[in-house]
């Protein structure tokens, strides 16, 4: 029998706006969050015990253990339920694109399959991470409240991403921590985005209010932005290190990873297409 098998996208934060904390510590966020089509992989086969078994070019930075997300997911999901469950790591860990988030959401797709039972409601799975609800859609969605309420967005243009990661792993909650503002406006949506060109003034009019934070923290993600300074748009995804430049087809997002690639050999460099 084949594996149930689920790619767990990159999560990507076309925008990120940090709008308020909440008393318990939680920042309230408004962002634009895409995928795109290239992420983990997640394969699930029956079995008499639950386990988790890794590969792929990211697996040495993570533990087939209980802290595991997968696994963490697992259990939430069905309490004493079994499978064997592998995890092909493709993504950087602790990068801003939700590959943990991703995992989670892929785990809980492929899991309720595998088990015949309901996915769970969205503000069930806030508490894994609060990136798992729009992980689990894996649709273009903004995101509010603490990464809890989502909503559809008018259409986007079709558009590619070509995605860098310069080998730092930075910690959320710490850059959560240092901002030096979480008053910030919300985002201004329109009614529609129109082409391409019109999407790019819309959104070099957004933010992402963690990049100065985490730059200070992560100087080199500076020159990963240089490195994709010639874009129409080269941001920073989440609370980094990742950094993302959008281009309008596959011809420039290839052509824009080679370049980096050859000026930067040790960086992580992917292209895909945003999921539409
Ligand atoms: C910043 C974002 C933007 O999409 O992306 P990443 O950088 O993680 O990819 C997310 O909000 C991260 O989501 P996720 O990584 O799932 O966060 P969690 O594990 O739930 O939380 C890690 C820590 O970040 C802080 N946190 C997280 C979300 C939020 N809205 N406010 C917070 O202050 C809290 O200190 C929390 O303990
Ligand atoms: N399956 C998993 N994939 C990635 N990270 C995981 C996983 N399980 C647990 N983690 C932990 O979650 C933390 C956040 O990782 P990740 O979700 O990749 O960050 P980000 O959301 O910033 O991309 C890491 O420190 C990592 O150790």
């Amino acid at each position: 029998m084949k594996p149930i098998s689920e790619l767990a996208r990159a999560k990507v934060n076309l925008s990120l706006h940090v709008t308020g904390r909440r008393p318990d510590g939680y920042h309230m966020l408004d962002s634009l969050v895409v995928f795109a089509e290239i992420g983990d992989r997640i394969e699930v086969e029956p079995s008499s015990t639950l386990s988790l078994t890794l590969d792929g070019p990211f697996a040495l930075g993570l533990a087939a253990d209980e802290d595991n997300l997968v696994l963490r997911t697992a259990r939430k999901l069905r309490a004493g339920g079994t499978a064997a469950i592998h995890l092909q790591k493709n993504l950087p860990v602790a990068s801003g694109i939700g590959g943990g988030s991703a995992d989670a959401a892929g785990a809980l797709r492929a899991l309720a399959r595998h088990w015949d039972v309901p996915l769970p409601e969205a503000d069930g799975v806030a508490a894994l991470g609060a990136d798992v609800p729009v992980c689990m859609m894996s649709r273009t969605r903004r995101m509010r409240g603490i990464g809890d309420r989502l909503e559809a967005v008018p259409t986007l243009p079709p558009a590619w991403l070509v995605l860098v990661n310069p080998g730092v792993a930075v910690s959320t909650p710490q850059i959560f921590k240092s901002l030096e503002s979480v008053h910030n406006p919300a985002m201004n949506l329109p009614d529609r985005f129109g082409g391409f060109g019109g999407f790019i003034d819309w959104l070099q009019a957004q933010r992402n209010d963690m990049q100065a934070a985490a730059i200070r923290q992560a100087p080199v993600i500076e020159d990963v932005l240089w490195a994709l300074s010639s874009a129409p748009l080269a941001r920073m995804s989440g609370s980094g290190a990742t950094c993302f430049a959008l281009v309008p087809d596959q011809q420039a997002a290839l052509g824009l990873a080679d370049l980096v690639r050859e000026s930067h050999p040790t960086w992580w460099v992917a292209a895909a297409p945003i999921r539409d």
